[in-house]
C-alpha cells in the first residue's frame, strides 16, 4: 500500500484515509503505532519501473506505507506503522505531541534512505569483515607512510591542519565494508557506474603506490582501488595535498581530468576524520555549487561511488530544480555533503533560517564550473548564498569587524573554498599564477570580482593550472567539415553514419535546432534525443538516461551508425561526464571559445580517445577563425618555440577534414525527404498550438474567431516572415502526401546507398584516418577560413 507521493492535493486525505487507514494484520501484531507529523513519516523514493516508464512516480515522488490518516477535530493526523523495537514498542495511545524526527525517520546514514550501498551500523555483519588483497595493499602502503604522516608540517613549517588528523589514526581501518547494491535513488542514478568497476576480488594485486604520496587514509585508498584508478590525474596531484592541508584552492585543469575527486577526496577524508569523533547531529561539511542539474546529479553519483565501500559514509544529496523541493528540504536537514544549483539551493535555505544557520558552519565551498557559474544567470542566487553564509543569524551578536568582507581582512567564516573550472579567463589566470597585479576588486563584471565574493579564507588562494599549454584534453582530435550553410542537415548526417560511434553528442546554439534536428535525425531512423533547458527536468533525465542506453552496433555492420545520439543546447556542454562519447559535433559554431573546449570535453575524457567536429558555413568562418586561434594560440606559441617538439611535428589545432563529396551526395535525397517530413510535422504541430491560442484569446476578449481573417493577418512581410510562409506552406500539405514521403524514404533507408562506382556501396568512412592527414576528396572552400 503506498499513498502520498508528493503530489498529494490538499483536502484529499480524508478521503484516502478510508482506502489506507486499515493496517494490516502484520502490523497490527508487528509494529507499534504512534501520530508522527507528515515530515517524519518514512518517506521512500518511488523506485522506476522500467527504465522508460512513462507512469507517473518517480523522479522526485515518494510514497509511504503503513500509514493510517485520521482526522482529529479539524486536522488530519498520521499514524504511522513503524517498526517495533525496544525503544519503540508502545502501543498507539491517542494524539500527542508528534515525535521527534530521529525518532520515525529512517537513520541519517541508513542505505536505504541514502541510496548507498553501506550497511547501517546496526545491520553490520557480525562475522568479522575480510578485507580484499586490495584493501590489505593500501592499508599496508599507507602504514608504511604513517611515520611521515605524524610528521607532515606544511611549507609553513606548521604542523598539517586539514583532515587535522589523519583518519587512518583514529579509525579501524577494518570498519571498511563492501558495498552490495547499486544507488536505488534514481534522481542520483543518472549516471552509469564508472566503467570498469570491478567486483570486490578484482580489485586484488591493484597498485595503488602511485597514490602513496597523497597521505589518504586506507579507507580512501580503498574506495579508490574499488574504482580501479591507478593514479592521481595531475590536477588531483596537485590540489588535493592543498585543500587537505587547509589551503584555499582555484584549480584548473583540462575536460575530463578528474576535478571532481580533486575536491571530493578531501571533503570525504575531513567528514571520515569529524565523523568519528562525533555522535550528535552533525553540521553539513560541504556545499558544492553546480551550475547545471545533470552536473549536480553526477557529481553527488560521483560522490556516492567513490563512498560506497565505506561502513560509514556521508550523506550526500543533490539539490536542484525540477524535482521536488519538499523532499529536498528533508535531505538537506540531515546531509553531510550537498550538491545543487544556486536557484534552487538558494529558493530552500532561504526559507529556513535553521538551514541557513546550520549551512554557515560547512568546512567546503566549492565552486565546480566556476566561470560559467559566476557568470550567466546563475550569480544572483549564487552570491545570495555566498553572503547569507557569511551573514550573522539574526539575533546573534555581531562580530566586530562585521565590516571584514570588503577590506580584504581574514573573512569571518572558517571554511575553505575550492573553485575549479577547466576555462577561467586569461587576465585572471595571469593574476593568479601571480604575472600581474592581484587584486580582487577589479570591475564588477569580471570574474575576478566575482571571486571576490567568495570571501576566501587565504589572501591568496592557491592557483594550480595543469593545463597552462593546451585547454583541451590530450587525446582529443579537432576537425572541420567546411560546407555550405544549408548543407549542415546533410553533412551531419553524412558524418553519423559514416563514422561508426558507440555515443556522439550535436551541439547546437538553439533550442529550435534541437527540436528540428531530433526529429530530422529520428525520421532517419537515427536514436536521436534531446536534451535543452526548455524540457521538463523528467523529459531531460529521461532523455540522458536512453541515451545511456543506446547499444554499440552490431560487429562488422556494413552501415556503421552511432548507437545514440544526444541532439543539445550548451546546457550539455558543462561537466556532463557520460562513458563511451566518442564524437562531438558543433553544429553550430560555438558562442564563445570556452564554450568550444567545454562542448568538445564530453570526448577524449579520463585518457580516452574522442573527436570534435565543427561544422563550418561560409558565414561562421571569420568567428571560426576567430575562435580556433583563441582556443589553440598558447599551443601554437609553444610548439613554435619548441619547433621540434612532438606537438609541432603534429601540427596544432583543428584540421579540415576532407570527405568524399560524391559521397555525401549519395545521401542527398533521404536527407531532403526527412527535411520536408520534419518542416511539416513540426510546422503542423506549432500550427495547431498557435490555433488553440488564438482560439483562446479569441475567446477571452469575447470575439468570434475567424481562421482566414486571421491568416490574412499573418501575411507581412517582416522579420521572420520566411519563416511564416513556409511554415504556412508546410502546414498545407496534406496527410497523404507525408505519408508517401514517408514511405519513399523508407524505401530509401531499406537500401544501400550505391556510389555509382561499379559495386561500391557506401560503408564507413574513417574520419580519424581524416584527421591524421590521409587525404580524401576536398570538401569545398570556404571563402577566407585558411586553418
Ligand atoms: N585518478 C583517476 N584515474 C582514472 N580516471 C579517473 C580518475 N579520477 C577521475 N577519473 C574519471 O575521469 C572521468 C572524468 O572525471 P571528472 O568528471 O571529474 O572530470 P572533470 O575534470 O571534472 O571534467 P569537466 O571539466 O568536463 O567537468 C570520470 O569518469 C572519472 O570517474
Amino acid at each position: 500500500m503506498g499513498f502520498g507521493n508528493k503530489r498529494k492535493r490538499p483536502g484529499g486525505d480524508a478521503k484516502r484515509s478510508k482506502k489506507h487507514t486499515a493496517p494490516s494484520k502484520r502490523q497490527k501484531t508487528n509494529v507499534g503505532k504512534r501520530v508522527v507529523g507528515v515530515d517524519s513519516l518514512p518517506w521512500k523514493t518511488v523506485d522506476v519501473p522500467e527504465m522508460f516508464d512513462d507512469a507517473e512516480g518517480f523522479y522526485g515522488l515518494e510514497e509511504v506505507q503503513g500509514v493510517e490518516v485520521v482526522r482529529d477535530g479539524g486536522t488530519v493526523k498520521f499514524v504511522a506503522a513503524v517498526p517495533e523495537s525496544p525503544q519503540e514498542s508502545e502501543e498507539f495511545e491517542g494524539f500527542d505531541d508528534p515525535p521527534a524526527e530521529s525518532e520515525s525517520q529512517p537513520e541519517k546514514h541508513s542505505p536505504a534512505e541514502q541510496g548507498e550501498a553501506s550497511a547501517p551500523e546496526e545491520a553490520a555483519d557480525p562475522e568479522p569483515k575480510k578485507l580484499t588483497k586490495a584493501e590489505r595493499k593500501a592499508a599496508k602502503a599507507q602504514a608504511k607512510k604513517s611515520d611521515d604522516i605524524k610528521e607532515q608540517t606544511t611549507k609553513d613549517g606548521k604542523p598539517a591542519k586539514a583532515a587535522d588528523a589523519k583518519p587512518s589514526e583514529k579509525k579501524d581501518t577494518k570498519a571498511t565494508k563492501p558495498s552490495p547494491k547499486d544507488d536505488p535513488e534514481l534522481e542520483t542514478n543518472v549516471f552509469t557506474k564508472v566503467p570498469g568497476l570491478a567486483d570486490d576480488d578484482d580489485d586484488d594485486d591493484f597498485d595503488m603506490s602511485e597514490w602513496v604520496p597523497l597521505n589518504l587514509s586506507p579507507e580512501i585508498m580503498s574506495c579508490i582501488a574499488r574504482l580501479k584508478f591507478s593514479k592521481p590525474t595531475p590536477i588531483q596531484a596537485r590540489a588535493i595535498p592543498e585543500a587537505m592541508s587547509g589551503h584555499d584552492v582555484i584549480g584548473k585543469a583540462a575536460t575530463g581530468s578528474g576535478k571532481t575527486l580533486a575536491f571530493g577526496i578531501p571533503i570525504v577524508e575531513k567528514w571520515l576524520a569529524s565523523a568519528s569523533d562525533k555522535q550528535e547531529k552533525r553540521h553539513p561539511i560541504a556545499l558544492i555549487l553546480s551550475p547545471t542539474r545533470e552536473l549536480a546529479h553526477q557529481i553527488t553519483d560521483h560522490l556516492k561511488q567513490l563512498c560506497s565501500r565505506l561502513t560509514n559514509s556521508p550523506y550526500i544529496c543533490s539539490v536542484t530544480g525540477g524535482l521536488a523541493v519538499q523532499k529536498q528540504q528533508r535531505q538537506l536537514e540531515k546531509a553531510d555533503i550537498v550538491v545543487g544549483t544556486p536557484g534552487r539551493l538558494w529558493e530552500v535555505l532561504s526559507t529556513s533560517n535553521a538551514l541557513l544557520e546550520a549551512f554557515r558552519g560547512i568546512g567546503f565551498l566549492v565552486v565546480d564550473e566556476a566561470d560559467r557559474l559566476l557568470k550567466d544567470g546563475h550569480f544572483k542566487e549564487a552570491e545570495e548564498i555566498m553572503l547569507a553564509l557569511d551573514r550573522t543569524a539574526p539575533g546573534e551578536e555581531a562580530d566586530e569587524d562585521e565590516d571584514d568582507d570588503d577590506d580584504g581582512e581574514t573573512p569571518r567564516h572558517n571554511r575553505q573554498t575550492l573553485v575549479f573550472s577547466a576555462t577561467f579567463n586569461k587576465a585572471l589566470q595571469q593574476k593568479l599564477a601571480g604575472k600581474a597585479r592581484y587584486n580582487l576588486m577589479g570591475d564588477a563584471e569580471s570574474l575576478e570580482y566575482l571571486l571576490k565574493k567568495l570571501n576566501f579564507r587565504e589572501q591568496r588562494p592557491k592557483f594550480i593550472d595543469t593545463n597552462p599549454v593546451s585547454q583541451m584534453a590530450e587525446n582529443l582530435k579537432e576537425g572541420l567539415i567546411q560546407c555550405g550553410d544549408l548543407e549542415k542537415d546533410l553533412y551531419l548526417y553524412a558524418v553519423l553514419l559514416l563514422q561508426p560511434t558507440r555515443r556522439a553528442l550535436v551541439f547546437t546554439n538553439s533550442i529550435n535546432t534541437v527540436r528540428r534536428l531530433t526529429s530530422f535525425l529520428q525520421t532517419l531512423n537515427l536514436p536521436a534525443f534531446a536534451l535543452h533547458s526548455d524540457m521538463e527536468q523528467k523529459a531531460r533525465l529521461r532523455s540522458l538516461e536512453r541515451f545511456k542506453a543506446g547499444n554499440p552496433p552490431p560487429k562488422g555492420q556494413q552501415h556503421a551508425t552511432a548507437s545514440s545520439i544526444l541532439v543539445a543546447t550548451d546546457v550539455a556542454a558543462r561537466g556532463l561526464d557520460i562513458p563511451s562519447i566518442d564524437l562531438v559535433i558543433h553544429y553550430h559554431v560555438p558562442r564563445s571559445a570556452d564554450d568550444y573546449v567545454h562542448r568538445s570535453g564530453r570526448t577524449a575524457r579520463a585518457n580516452n580517445a574522442g573527436i570534435s567536429i565543427l561544422l563550418c558555413g561560409p558565414k561562421e568562418a571569420v568567428p571560426t577563425q576567430r575562435l580556433i586561434s583563441k582556443v589553440h594560440a598558447t599551443a601554437a606559441a609553444a610548439a613554435a618555440a619548441a619547433s621540434r617538439s612532438k606537438l609541432a611535428a603534429s601540427g596544432v589545432g583543428v584540421h579540415t577534414v576532407d570527405i568524399d563529396r560524391r559521397l555525401v551526395a549519395h545521401l542527398r535525397p533521404r536527407v531532403s525527404l526527412a527535411q520536408k517530413i520534419t518542416e511539416t510535422t513540426i510546422a503542423k504541430e506549432r500550427g495547431s498550438k498557435e490555433d488553440e491560442w488564438m482560439r483562446k484569446a479569441a475567446d477571452e476578449l469575447g470575439v468570434d474567431y475567424d481562421e482566414d481573417e486571421l491568416a490574412q493577418v499573418g501575411t507581412w512581410k517582416g522579420r521572420g516572415s520566411g519563416r511564416k510562409a513556409r511554415e504556412r506552406e508546410a502546414m498545407a500539405v496534406s496527410k497523404g502526401e507525408v505519408k508517401q514521403w514517408r514511405g519513399q524514404l523508407k524505401e530509401l533507408l531499406s537500401k544501400r546507398v550505391n556510389t555509382g562506382v561499379s559495386e561500391k556501396y557506401l560503408v564507413g568512412v574513417d574520419v580519424e584516418a581524416l584527421l591524421n592527414g590521409a587525404r580524401g576528396e576536398f570538401l569545398g572552400q570556404v571563402e577566407g577560413l585558411d586553418i
